[in-house]
């Protein structure tokens, strides 16, 4: 250090734990707990100059304005306890003093001081409380107080030269952009500067922290954050809203921080750029600075869409990550990986954005389903193989009990041996995630042990429909045996870590390995993706030591596999897992997310004139070992071969393929009317009776399963409503149905839809089809005159996730939606679907009800053709669709989806 400040400031070139122990003794003494800073009489901003001016708080903050935070040697002054290394988190904070609000330094200084004098930190805490509560100085960064050009003279002198010494020697700590990284480089040049070489690098800090109770409002690991800052962005998986919302509210009201909650859907499913998308525009809405750590709280997508927004957010946004399960606890959430799925690809989009505080806490385990912690425990195991002999003692200690407790916390008392067991599994599961994640943060070489088991998993797991742990699982136990032959570990190493998976029951083995395709092809992959090794990560030595396997033929893959499948057969239930498809714990099918996702590719190829090969460019550029797709096909890039055929030949081809259809279909009376040379003509003329029809249904016999059949699945919460309408006895073919159930899902979806008018619930097919493709805020209301049928369908929203966003109103349609008319509500969709004499009725209050260019759907609309003569429906159907044909105040289409969806859009301000 090169400047001397007075003759009484102290310029120390380290500080050690030692330093703050003599400054908390020196602060006692020159401001003893008598003194009358500390007293309500002072005002605040008089308190704080008086605190600055004392020569042991200006020579104190000159001095961790200038320490070297960052460095390996100043984390080991600080690594011999939990309190040194708060010391240092302290320190870390305290170097940007100049730019930290006064309230947030307060806190910083007592925190210190409570190392070594608690009863002293007890008395200055209540100053710090006081600056913190006050909104002008509290805010207030301590650089206005002391340099700015109205600071007090007194304080200017003080602080200025420190300042000008900052601004020469280290810009961080006087004008920081983060106060979380740094980055440094050199730049060297020729003469002419015609030539130049450089190099840069970041240094980024981070904090994390097992935790008790974080929400308990006393707890003040999150107030420390946000209570200097006034308030707290929260972007909250929407499952955990509904589950803790209230809790997290009630913190930060508790807390006196104002909170803007923002709530996402995160299902696997919605892991993809649009999700990013929604939480950007909100944090601009909110404006979010790029300052002010967000708070994600959630599980592993929430983790991954949250942190890759913050990473785009002004490019870069500070977040704290609280962790809801065990895959964000331990993974996910300290994880520097953000991103999102995109263009039929896990994660193909992506940024290395790691938060400034992790927080894990086990109490949020307690609304897992036993499904998903056997799920999450299997990145444990990982993490104890190849890293942490003492974590798999643990694990082996405390075996099945995670499940049954929930790590601890369920069916056990606090302080029981299971209890510290499971904290001590999740702090040594963390402490090795971060430590061989963290040292390689933007995976610059592959030796990376926390991809064990990932190597060969991508290849099935998708398609076999599989839990993220329980295919990694069973890519763990191939590659212990594979370790086994290669004498890497023994025989009884290798059946302890069988055992470990096999006694919390995941998966040793599925029926889907009995194909090596996958595997091969994932394997051909990870190869390309980790620049040409193989580089899988096994066993090697002991358990907890890491080593990496870099050849294997496809003979011997096929060979040991199939001896492997052998020997995990005598493990309990032959080596198969208890519920390990995502089916099996309420998810989506990821297969058919997949399906959907390589459609999206393979459109994208032939709109584009792109090969589909220029996504999978896209997924070699990926850098995480959950993203490559198991599709075989694609893999081998014998579909990308086809694909890169010479353009012109292919549309010669596809001309004279379509020249022969259409003469075919021509030769068929039924179908020339609609296809061929009649196509542009049909004929707009009307009828006054529906026109004879000669079939008693819309389709050919096996049309609507083949649509079925390629359409996505229906969620879980759909066979629930099947069931009940079932064992309710009530008429099942009533439902909308899969098809059209999809279909008005999307509707909700594309319109971006926030009210929806549902008129005719039946057991509530529709209504939760409405709702599954709306947001977290968005509302269906439904109306049902039959009070069964409304029971039922009360019943099946009380199971669903989605059903909190749906009103079922009990009453006659007829009266109620022209009471809604009246009193001016408005939706952007409104579906009909009750009784189809009044359809009529319900158009017109529709009409009024629906906002300018919203939707009006009416089901049922091609019934006209099917119904019986004699039937009066059929006539007041036709009538209905002839009275829309000629209203001008809107447009219409019929489509031939099931019974036929008349889709009307609004398009002039209708007057009532
Ligand atoms: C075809 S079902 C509706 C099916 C439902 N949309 C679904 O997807 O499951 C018609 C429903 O409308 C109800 N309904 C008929 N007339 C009604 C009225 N005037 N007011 C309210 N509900 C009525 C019937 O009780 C019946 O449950």
């Amino acid at each position: 250090m090169h400047i001397s400040l007075s003759s009484t400031t102290k310029v120390h070139d380290e500080v050690t734990v030692d330093y703050f122990k003599s400054f908390t003794h020196e602060l006692k003494a020159a401001l003893p707990s008598s003194s009358s800073i500390f007293t309500e009489a002072i005002p605040v901003n008089k308190a704080l100059e008086q605190l600055f001016a004392v020569d042991v708080v200006y020579s104190f903050l000159l001095n961790v304005s200038r320490a070297d935070v960052f460095s390996s040697e100043a984390a080991v002054r600080f690594s011999h306890s939990k309190e040194a290394l708060n010391l240092l988190r302290s320190l870390k904070l305290l170097k940007y003093c100049y730019n930290l609000p006064c309230g947030q330094l307060c806190n910083a200084l007592s925190s210190v001081l409570a190392v070594f004098d608690r009863d002293y930190a007890c008395v200055f805490s209540l100053l710090a409380t006081r600056v913190l509560a006050d909104r002008k100085y509290g805010a207030l960064f301590m650089k206005k107080l002391t340099i700015a050009s109205d600071a007090s003279a007194m304080l200017k002198a003080l602080y200025k030269p420190n300042a000008d010494y900052l601004l020469e020697h280290d810009q961080h700590a006087i004008f920081p952009t983060s106060i979380y990284r740094q980055c440094a480089g050199h730049v060297t040049s020729s003469q002419d500067s015609c030539l130049i070489e450089a190099v840069m690098g970041t240094t980024i800090t981070t904090t994390i922290e097992i935790c008790r109770d974080v929400l308990n409002p006393s707890s003040k690991l999150l107030s420390d954050v946000y209570k200097p800052l006034g308030r707290c962005v929260a972007v909250v998986d929407e499952r955990l809203d509904g589950l803790y919302g209230k809790k997290l509210t009630h913190y930060f009201l508790e807390n006196d921080i104002t909170f803007e909650k923002l709530v996402y859907r995160c299902m696997e499913v919605d892991k993809d750029i649009s999700t990013v998308e929604k939480i950007l525009v909100d944090l601009k809405s909110r404006r979010v600075s790029r300052n002010e750590p967000v708070l994600v709280v959630g599980g592993g997508v929430m983790a991954d869409v949250g942190g890759f927004a913050c990473a785009l957010y002004h490019r870069n946004t500070p977040y704290v990550m609280l962790c809801t399960s065990i895959v964000s606890g331990i993974d996910a959430g300290p994880s520097p990986r953000t991103c999102c799925d995109g263009l039929g690809y896990k994660n193909v989009f992506g940024a290395y954005h790691p938060p400034i505080l992790t927080l894990t806490d086990r109490q949020f385990f307690r609304t897992l389903e036993p499904g998903w912690i056997r799920h999450g425990i299997a990145e444990i195991i990982k993490m104890a193989v190849t890293k942490d002999a003492s974590l798999f003692h643990c694990l082996e200690k405390a075996g099945n009990r995670l499940v049954q407790t929930k790590f601890g916390i369920e069916n056990c008392e606090p302080g029981s041996e299971i209890d510290q067991l499971s904290e001590s599994i999740i702090a040594k599961a963390m402490d090795g995630y971060v430590r061989s994640e963290y040292g390689n943060l933007w995976e610059t070489h592959q030796c990376r042990p926390h991809a064990y088991g990932h190597t060969w998993s991508p290849g099935f797991e998708l398609q076999a429909g599989l839990l993220h742990g329980h295919a990694v699982a069973i890519g763990m136990g191939y590659g212990a045996y594979l370790s086994f032959l290669e004498g890497w570990i023994s025989e009884l190493d290798f059946h302890r870590i069988l055992r470990v998976m096999s006694n919390v029951g995941l998966s040793l083995r599925h029926e889907i390995l009995q194909n090596s395709d996958s595997l091969w092809a994932s394997q051909l992959k990870m190869t390309e993706k980790r620049g040409g090794n193989l580089c899988a990560p096994i066993p090697r030595g002991n358990i907890g030591i890491c080593g990496y396997l870099n050849e294997l033929s496809r003979e011997r893959l096929e060979e040991t596999l199939a001896d492997y499948q052998e020997i995990v057969k005598s493990y309990p239930r032959e080596g198969f897992g208890i519920e390990p498809h995502c089916r099996d714990v309420g998810l989506e099918d990821p297969s058919t997310v997949k399906q959907h996702a390589d459609n999206a590719v393979l459109r994208g190829s032939i709109s584009n004139g792109h090969t589909s090969g220029h996504a999978n460019g896209l997924a070699n550029g990926c850098s995480n070992e959950h993203d490559v797709l198991s599709n075989g096909h694609l893999a081998n890039g014998d579909h990308t071969n086809d694909m890169t055929k010479d353009n012109t030949s292919d549309i010669e081809l596809y001309n004279k393929w379509i020249a022969e259809k259409q003469q075919d279909r021509n030769a068929d009376e039924h179908t020339s009317s609609a296809i061929g040379s009649k196509f542009t003509s049909i004929s707009r003329e009307d009828t006054p009776h529906p026109p004879e029809f000669e079939q008693s249904t819309l389709f050919h016999n096996g049309a609507e399963e083949y649509a079925c059949a390629m359409s996505s699945a229906p969620s879980h919460d759909f066979e629930v409503i099947a069931e009940e309408t079932d064992k309710a006895n009530l008429f099942a073919p009533c439902m909308v149905g899969a098809v059209e159930g999809q279909f008005l899902k999307m509707m909700a979806q594309v319109s971006g839809a926030s009210r929806i008018l549902d008129i005719g619930t039946f057991t509530g097919y529709s209504a939760l089809a409405f709702a599954e493709g709306m947001c977290a805020d968005g509302r269906v209301i439904t109306i049902e005159a039959d009070a069964k049928a409304a029971a039922v369908a009360r019943s099946c929203f009380a199971r669903s996730k989605n059903g909190n966003k749906i009103t079922l109103v009990e009453t006659d349609a007829r009266s109620a939606v022209v009471a809604m008319a009246e009193a001016g509500e408005k939706f952007d969709i409104v579906f009909l679907d009750a009784d189809k004499t009044n359809y009529r009725h319900y158009y017109e209050a529709g009409l009024k009800l629906l906002r300018d260019g919203g939707i009006l759907m009416a089901d049922n609309a091609l019934c006209a053709l099917v119904y019986g003569n004699d039937d009066p429906v059929r006539q007041s159907l036709h009538e209905f669709a002839q009275y829309v044909r000629a209203d001008n105040r809107t447009e219409q289409v019929m489509l031939t989806i099931r019974e036929g969806v008349l889709v009307v859009r609004k398009v002039n301000n209708v007057q009532s």
